[in-house]
């Protein structure tokens, strides 16, 4: 039964009482930790929430940067499968987006050049690092270009490759500006033949290869006999051509392996790798010799040409690229000398007589500075009136140590060299200033005549350096004679024509010395603007015992007359001779008998005192 009395009854409200504290005291801190549950839960998303929406920023900025990439990129699987491409991919290879996606890479045919070596294949490990390199690729039409590529490996958190990223530049018009700078740089422009730069790398090449292998190699030296008349008388276009058609001509005589090159102009040289025998380099001399011989069109004119060979070997006649080159080069000389359209090999002799000639080049440019040459005067006697006619000026090398030395020894060397443009430039204004002052000492008209090599003659500065002597030392033109040499004369007969008529025009007396020891064709002489015939000293000497002599020394005094021209005879050296050329008319003589050359003082004394042995 229940207690319902009064107190009970309040008992009873006041634990209910409690017990509503108690239970509303429970439910609020209950609902105070779910609020804060839920405050944190709200700021943990809030917080995901942001770090979604920057984790979607940086990717759509991340596809934005690859979509829109100046550089083509495309996503493969491991097995180069195209997952993804860009538009600029699309742009470069021509190729859509739907037709390449899960297709392989392999569409681009990428192929690595120059060295042959390939792309790495897709499902290999060997792409673990990055690699990078120039890709020969093809577009969607078949046309080429080159891909500067770079291509990475995409890894999960295991450390496995998931995909591959390959990225490109189109390099073409790089690689082409390049190849064609290389091909300026090591290639000769008018020919394509290797230039001097490459020809001097695969020497170098070649030497080494000989070495390893114990083969030879040899190299030839070319030079084109006729190459400069070729382009004087046809025109450059013409040499141009002329080169061309030699270049072709040179590369079907040798193998591949061989390297036909131009240095310039009409030079050309050749390297022969891998030689066993001697006898191969000169099969090979001998096919190039006459497959240049054969007839070239060049335009209307059909010409044919000849070539001179020199050939040296390595590692025979040597293992270093300078002195080969120095050996070809005196081999071709040599080749030259000996009468052209030949070969000829480098020889130890030629290379002794190349450093001699140096040695003595070194002299005589010394000799030039040092002020070590001299002249001597030789009278030419008039034999008609006996009185000195003129004077012939003869050079003397008064060498420091060896003494005198006579121009035999020396004149061929400085011609060789070319040194004697200048020496003979000295003795030309020289020999004009001590004629003008022995002029001026004795009164009298001398004149006086001076050699002309043929280097000299040839120069084609020689009018105008005659011209300034003339002016610089005062000498009447008429003064002045000028002795040319037979063979200097028949190079380029109306071009000498030319020439010696713009100097005789001036008033300078023209001779032909040694007249007689050379070609001697009476059908040019006639043409030619000369003034005086020398006869060589070769037939005077033997004069009065040699029959044939004098019939030879008494023709050319006949034949110069009716060609009117004057005869001097040289070399004249007793009465014999002497009264022989009278009784022949001959004009002038000159040699011992009358005087031996004389220093300037000498010939001064000569002059004044009339030590001229009655003519
Ligand atoms: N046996 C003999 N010889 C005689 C007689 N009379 C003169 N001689 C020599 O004969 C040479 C004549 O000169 P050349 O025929 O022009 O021959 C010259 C000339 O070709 C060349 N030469 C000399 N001086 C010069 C020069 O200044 N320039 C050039 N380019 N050549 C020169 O050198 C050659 C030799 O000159 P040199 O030794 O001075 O020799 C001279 C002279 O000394 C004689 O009665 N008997």
């Amino acid at each position: 039964v229940a207690d319902i009395t009064p107190s009970a009854v309040m008992a009873t409200d006041n634990d209910s009482l409690a017990v509503k504290l108690i239970a509303s005291a429970f439910i609020a801190v209950l609902f105070g930790l779910l609020c804060l549950i839920l405050i944190r839960l709200n700021l943990k998303l809030q917080q995901n929430i942001s770090q979604r929406e920057e984790t979607e920023l940086s990717l759509t900025k991340l596809s934005s940067a690859v979509t829109n990439s100046g550089a083509s990129i495309a996503i493969t699987n491991t097995h180069g499968t195209i997952e993804y491409v860009n538009e600029k991919f699309c742009e470069l290879t021509g190729y859509s987006q739907e037709y390449v996606l899960g297709r392989s890479i392999d569409i681009l045919g990428l192929t690595r050049f120059p060295d042959g070596e390939e792309v790495p294949t897709w499902n290999m490990s060997c792409l673990r690092d990055n690699w990078k390199g120039d890709l020969l690729s093809h577009r969607k039409d078949g046309s080429q270009f080159w891909c500067a590529t770079t291509i990475s490996a995409v890894y999960d958190k295991y450390q496995s490759i998931t995909s591959y990223i390959v990225s490109g530049i189109d390099i073409t018009e790089l690689k082409e500006t390049n190849s064609a700078m290389e091909q300026l740089a090591l290639f000769d422009v008018l020919t394509g033949l290797a230039n001097r730069r490459l020809f001097i790398d695969r020497m170098g090449q070649s030497i080494a290869a000989s070495q390893r292998r114990n083969t030879i190699a040899a190299l030839l030296f070319l030079d084109l006999d006729q190459f400069k008349r070729i382009n004087d008388t046809l025109g450059h276009d013409a040499g141009d051509e002329l080169l061309l058609i030699v270049a072709e001509r040179l590369k079907s005589c040798v193998r591949a392996q061989d390297t036909v090159a131009r240095l310039g102009g009409d030079e050309f040289t050749i390297l022969l790798n891998d030689i066993n025998d001697v006898q191969s380099i000169t099969h090979i001399a001998n096919q190039i010799l006459k497959d240049l011989k054969e007839p070239i069109m060049l335009g209307k004119h059909e010409v044919i040409i000849s070539t001179s060979i020199g050939i040296t070997l390595t590692p025979n006649d040597s293992q270093d690229v300078d002195s080969l080159m120095k050996n070809a080069d005196l081999a071709l000389y040599h080749a030259k000398e000996r009468g052209r359209d030949g070969y000829y090999f480098f020889t130890e002799e030629l290379n002794t007589k190349a450093l001699k000639l140096l040695h003595i080049e070194q002299e005589l440019r010394h000799a030039l500075q040092m002020d070590e040459f001299s002249i001597v005067y030789q009278p030419q006697v008039c034999l008609k009136t006996g009185s000195i006619s003129s004077i012939e000026a003869l050079i003397r090398w008064n060498h420091p140590v060896r003494g005198e030395v006579a121009p035999d020894e020396f004149i061929a060397i400085a011609e060789e060299t070319g040194l004697i443009v200048q020496i003979g430039e000295w003795v030309l204004k020289n020999a004009c200033m001590q004629t003008q002052m022995l002029q001026q000492l004795t009164g009298q008209p001398i004149r006086v005549a001076v050699n002309l090599s043929s280097r000299q003659f040839s120069d084609p500065n020689l009018e105008t350096i005659i011209e300034e002597v003339l002016v610089e030392t005062g000498i009447d033109p008429t003064y002045l004679e000028l002795e040319v040499t037979e063979s200097m004369l028949m190079d380029d007969i109306d071009k000498v024509i030319q020439q010696l008529n713009r100097i005789k025009s001036a008033g300078i007396t023209i001779t032909i010395d040694d007249f007689g020891s050379g070609y001697s064709s009476l059908s040019y002489l006639k043409r030619l603007p000369v003034d005086i015939l020398k006869v060589d000293r070769e037939f005077v000497r033997d004069i009065p015992d040699d029959l044939n002599d004098m019939e030879i020394t008494s023709a050319i005094i006949a034949i110069a007359h009716k060609l009117n021209l004057k005869v001097i005879a040289e070399g004249v050296e007793n009465i014999d001779q002497r009264d022989f050329l009278v009784i022949n008319k001959c004009d002038y003589a000159q040699g011992y008998y009358f005087s031996r050359p004389l220093t300037f003082e000498d010939l001064y004394s000569f002059f004044t005192a009339g030590q001229l042995k009655s003519a």
